[in-house]
C-alpha cells in the first residue's frame, strides 16, 4: 500500500470505505476500497464474488478492477477512479435531466448489463450509488453482491438495496434471475426523469405497497407466479389500481414512460432483457456510433476505452437541447450542478439497520410520505421473519395492516393491462397511455 498516497475518502459503503488515491510510481488517480472485514488468508480474497466477478470483466461501462492488495490482514480493491456515483448527481440537483442525458447514461447502464449478463453474471444490488459517472461515462460498479446465473439457486443470502428491489425478491422467491437488474433499471430510470426515487418504501412491506400503488397490484394474468410466492408466505396483495406513470413522471415521453412499464413489470419474464432494452424505441431515434467510426473532433475528448456513443438523431435534427455530443453532455453532467454535489461530499450511507416491524408498521398506518433517505439492506428474510403459516406474528400483523389499509385505499378501477411493447415477432409495440388517475405521487423533492 505504501505505492499509493491516500487522498480523501469518498464512500463509506457496507463493506468498505472507499478512497481517492494516487500511484506514487504513476501519478495516477486510482479508488481504493479498504475492506472493512480482516482476510486472514489470500483463499479467502479470492473466492470473494467482487473479485471473481470483476476479474472477468473488460467493459467500457464496467468499473475496473486494476489490484487487489492484501496487507496485514486488510484487503484493499484498487478500482478506476470515477468522479461522482449517479445519486451525487441527481441529490443537489434542481432541473431536471434532459431526456437525451438520461437516454444516454441509461444506454451505457444496459451496455454493461447486457455484457455482465452475456457472460454470466448479474448485479443484484444495483441503486444509484453503485452506478458511478465521470464526465458522460458511466459505469457499474460495486460487484459485492454479483451472482453467477448459473449458480444453483435458492439463493438464501439476498440482499439489496429496497428501493431498488424486484417484487420477486420482495416475495423471498429463491430463483431470481438476471431480470432483478432490470427492475432495478426501471427504477432508477425513472428517478433520473424525476430526481425522486419511484419506490421509497420505509419497510419491505410498504415497498411492495408503493410498488402496488403506482403500478397495480398483480393480477393473475400479469404475474401468477406472484400470487404462488405471496401464498407461500401467507401474504395477501394490497387491491391497488395504480396510477398513470406519465401523470407521475410528467417530463419523461412516452417511449421512456413505456420503457421504464416494461422494466418495472411485476412479472420477470415479462421485463426486457439488457439486450432487448437497448433495441427499445426509446433507445431507437439515436443510434450508436462505434469509436473507430466517429469523426475526429467527436472522439477527441473521449478515451478511447470509454466506448461512450455519439448520439445522433436519425434525421439529423437535434431534438432537445440537451446534449448530443459527448462535449454537451459533459457540460450538462459536470459543469453545472455536479460540481456542487461533489463539493457537498454527499454520500448516501446505507442503513444496516435490520427492519424493525414496528416501526415499519407505524408509518404504513401513518402513510407518511416517503423521505429520500436510504433504503436499508436488510435482511432478506424480515417480510415473514417468525411468521407462522397462520401469520400472527409482528411482521404478519405488519402485513395484515397494510392489506386492510390497502383495500381501504383501493381506488376500484380496473388494473391496467400488462406493458407489452415486445411482440411475438420481437418488433416493439408502443402502447398509447392510460386513463387510470394518479394515487399519490411525492411531495419530497430529492434532498440531503
Ligand atoms: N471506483 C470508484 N471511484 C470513485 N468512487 C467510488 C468508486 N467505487 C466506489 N466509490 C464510492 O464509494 C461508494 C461505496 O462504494 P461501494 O458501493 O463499492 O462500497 P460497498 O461497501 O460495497 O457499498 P454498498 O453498501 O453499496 O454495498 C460508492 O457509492 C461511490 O460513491
Amino acid at each position: 500500500m505504501e505505492r499509493y498516497k491516500l487522498i480523501k475518502e469518498v464512500g463509506d459503503g457496507t463493506f468498505g470505505n472507499v478512497w481517492r488515491a494516487i500511484s506514487k510510481q504513476t501519478g495516477e488517480v486510482v479508488a481504493i476500497k479498504k475492506m472493512k472485514k480482516k482476510y486472514y488468508s489470500w483463499e479467502e480474497c479470492v473466492n470473494l464474488r467482487e473479485v471473481k466477478s470483476l476479474r472477468k470483466m473488460n467493459h467500457p461501462n464496467i468499473v475496473k478492477l486494476k489490484e487487489v492488495i492484501r496487507e496485514n490482514d486488510i484487503l484493499y480493491f484498487v478500482f478506476e477512479y470515477m468522479e461522482f456515483n449517479l445519486y451525487q448527481l441527481m441529490k443537489d440537483r434542481v432541473k431536471l435531466f434532459c431526456e437525451a442525458d438520461i437516454r444516454n447514461l441509461c444506454f451505457q447502464v444496459f451496455q454493461g448489463l447486457a455484457y455482465m449478463h452475456q457472460r454470466g453474471y448479474f448485479h443484484r444490488d444495483l441503486k444509484p450509488e453503485n452506478l458511478l459517472v465521470t464526465k458522460d461515462i458511466i459505469k457499474i460498479a460495486d460487484f459485492g453482491l454479483a451472482r453467477e446465473i448459473s449458480s444453483q439457486p435458492p439463493y438464501t443470502e439476498y440482499v439489496s438495496t429496497r428501493w431498488y428491489r424486484a417484487p420477486e425478491v420482495l416475495l423471498q422467491s429463491c430463483i431470481y434471475s438476471s431480470k432483478v437488474d432490470m427492475w432495478a433499471m426501471g427504477a432508477i430510470m425513472a428517478e433520473l426523469c424525476n430526481l425522486r426515487p419511484l419506490f421509497p418504501g420505509v419497510s419491505e412491506a410498504d415497498e411492495i405497497y408503493k410498488i402496488c400503488s403506482v403500478i397495480g397490484s398483480p393480477t393473475n394474468e400479469s404475474w401468477v407466479d406472484g400470487h404462488y410466492l405471496a401464498r407461500d408466505i401467507n401474504y395477501q396483495f394490497p387491491q391497488l389500481a395504480g396510477v398513470d406513470l406519465s401523470a407521475l413522471i410528467p417530463s419523461a415521453s412516452k417511449d421512456a414512460i413505456n420503457l421504464i412499464k416494461a422494466l418495472c413489470s411485476w412479472d420477470p419474464s415479462k421485463r426486457p432483457t439488457a439486450v432487448e432494452a437497448l433495441q427499445h424505441p426509446f433507445f431507437q431515434s439515436y443510434f450508436y456510433v462505434p469509436p473507430s467510426l466517429r469523426p475526429r473532433s467527436s472522439v477527441a475528448r473521449t478515451p478511447p476505452s470509454a466506448g461512450t456513443r455519439v448520439l445522433l438523431d436519425q434525421q439529423g435534427v437535434r431534438r432537445s437541447s440537451g446534449a448530443l455530443s459527448n462535449s454537451k453532455l459533459t457540460n450538462n453532467l459536470s459543469s453545472q450542478k455536479l460540481n456542487a454535489s461533489l463539493s457537498a461530499g454527499v454520500q448516501r450511507k446505507l442503513d444496516m439497520v435490520n427492519e424493525d416491524a414496528n416501526k415499519s408498521d407505524k408509518s404504513l398506518k401513518t402513510t407518511k410520505q416517503a423521505k429520500y433517505r436510504p433504503p436499508a439492506k436488510n435482511s432478506p428474510n424480515s417480510l415473514n421473519k417468525g411468521m407462522t403459516v397462520h401469520g400472527v406474528s409482528g411482521a404478519a400483523e405488519k402485513l395484515e395492516n397494510m392489506t386492510i389499509g390497502a383495500r381501504r385505499q383501493s381506488l376500484g378501477q380496473p388494473h391496467p393491462p400488462g406493458v407489452n411493447w415486445i411482440s411475438e415477432s420481437g418488433n416493439f409495440l408502443i402502447r398509447p397511455g392510460q386513463e387510470i388517475k394518479s394515487g399519490r405521487t411525492y411531495s419530497r423533492k430529492v434532498a440531503g
